[in-house]
C-alpha cells in the first residue's frame, strides 16, 4: 500500500459531498489516504428539466474529470448513470445502499391518505408522475427541479402541498424526519439503483481499483445489477416511466437468501401500469450472484416487453407546464437543450 492520497471527486451539492465524504472516510479507515475534490457540473447550474438537459448531465462531467486525472475516484448517485458500460473506467463498486424508496414531503403532516382532492404535488420524473397519477388521478402535478432544499422549500413557502423525493437524499443529509409518507412497494417503485452510490476509477489505475474493493458491498451491488439490467433491457433511461426495486430476504446473500425483484413500466399519464415480480437465489447460481441478478432483470424485462411495455413507454410524454424555479435563483431562463 502506498501513501498516495486518492482524490475523491464529487459534485458540490450537500447531498453529493455527504455521500462522497462517506466513501472518503471508508477509504481512510481501510488505510488509503483520501481527500474530496469538488467538480462543478452543468446539472448544478442549469435549472431546465432533466428530460431536456439529458440525464447524463450529472455524471458526464464528473467522468470527464476522472478521465483527465482531476480526481482518482468518482462518486455518483448510481441512478443518474447511463446504463451503457463505459470502458474508460473499472467495474463500478457499490457501497452499502440506503433506503431506495421515494417519500412524500407534505404540509401539515399530510400523507397519501389525507392529501386533499386536487392537492398540488411537485415532481418532474416521469416515473413518479405516472405512478402518482395512477394512485391518485385527482392530484395536480407540477414539474420542478433544484436540489433537495429548493424542492422542500416549495412546501414550506405554500407554493405546493407536497413534493416527492428520494428517501436516500433526505436520510443521507439527516432530514429523514421531514418525510410524511414513505411509498411502499405496492404504491411506487423507485428508479433503478435509487439510494445506491456508484464508485468508479480509471481502468488503468490499479491502485485506485484496489481501493474500490474496500468500499464495495456485494449484496447492494447484486440488487442494483438486477434493477439496472431490467432498465437496460427495456431500453429505457432514468427519465422513462420505469421503476424497479430488488430486495434480499432476511437470509441475505451470504445466507443463501432469496432476491426478489419488483418492476413497473407505466404509461406517462398513469392510465396503464404494468407490474411484475420475480425471484432468484443468487448464492446458488452456478455462474455466481451477479449472473443470477442479471438473469432475473432480463427475465422480468422480457415479460414486460411481452406484455406491451415498449408501446406504453414510447407514447409521447404529455406536454408539461413550465417547471417551478426557485425564487431566489439568479439563473437565466433555461436555454440549454443538448446533453
Ligand atoms: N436525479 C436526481 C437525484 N439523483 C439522486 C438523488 C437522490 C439520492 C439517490 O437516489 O441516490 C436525486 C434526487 C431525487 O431523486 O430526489
Amino acid at each position: 500500500m502506498s501513501s498516495r492520497t486518492l482524490k475523491v471527486g464529487t459534485r458540490g451539492s450537500t447531498l453529493a459531498t455527504t455521500q462522497a465524504g462517506h466513501v472518503r472516510d471508508a477509504l481512510i479507515a481501510a488505510g488509503y489516504p483520501a481527500e474530496l475534490v469538488i467538480v462543478r457540473t452543468r446539472g448544478d447550474v442549469v435549472m431546465a428539466p432533466v428530460e431536456r438537459i439529458g440525464v447524463g448531465v450529472f455524471t458526464l462531467e464528473l467522468r470527464a474529470a476522472l478521465e483527465r486525472g482531476d480526481c482518482d475516484i468518482a462518486v455518483h448517485s448510481y441512478k443518474d448513470l447511463p446504463t451503457a458500460r463505459d470502458d474508460r473506467f473499472a467495474p463500478i463498486a457499490v457501497p452499502p445502499r440506503v433506503d431506495p424508496s421515494d417519500v412524500l414531503i407534505a404540509r401539515d403532516g399530510l400523507t397519501m391518505d389525507t392529501l386533499p382532492q386536487g392537492a398540488r404535488v411537485g415532481t418532474s420524473a416521469p416515473r413518479r408522475r405516472s405512478q402518482l397519477a395512477a394512485l391518485r388521478p385527482d392530484l395536480d402535478l407540477h414539474p420542478l427541479r433544484g436540489n433537495i432544499d429548493t424542492r422542500m422549500g416549495y412546501v414550506t413557502s405554500g407554493d405546493l402541498d407536497a413534493v416527492v423525493l428520494a428517501a436516500a437524499g433526505l436520510d443521507r443529509t439527516g432530514a429523514g424526519e421531514r418525510a410524511t409518507h414513505r411509498f411502499g412497494i405496492d404504491e411506487m417503485l423507485p428508479a433503478p439503483a435509487q439510494g445506491a452510490l456508484a464508485v468508479e476509477a480509471r481502468a488503468d489505475d490499479t491502485e485506485a481499483i484496489e481501493a474500490l474493493a474496500v468500499v464495495d458491498h456485494l449484496p447492494s451491488r447484486v440488487r442494483v445489477i438486477a434493477e439496472r439490467r431490467l432498465l437496460a433491457d427495456l431500453e429505457a433511461g432514468c427519465t422513462a416511466p420505469v421503476g424497479a426495486r430488488a430486495e434480499f430476504d432476511d437470509a441475505g446473500l451470504d445466507g443463501g437468501g432469496v432476491l426478489t425483484l419488483h418492476a413497473v413500466a407505466a404509461a406517462h399519464d398513469g392510465s396503464t401500469v404494468l407490474r411484475t415480480t420475480g425471484t432468484t437465489t443468487p448464492a446458488e447460481h452456478p455462474d455466481g450472484p451477479v449472473a443470477a441478478a442479471e438473469e432475473l432483470g432480463r427475465r422480468l424485462a422480457a415479460e414486460l416487453l411481452e406484455r406491451g411495455a415498449r408501446d406504453l413507454m414510447t407514447v409521447e410524454s404529455p406536454e408539461q407546464r413550465a417547471p417551478l424555479v426557485p425564487k431566489e435563483s439568479t439563473t437565466a431562463p433555461p436555454t440549454v437543450t443538448d446533453p
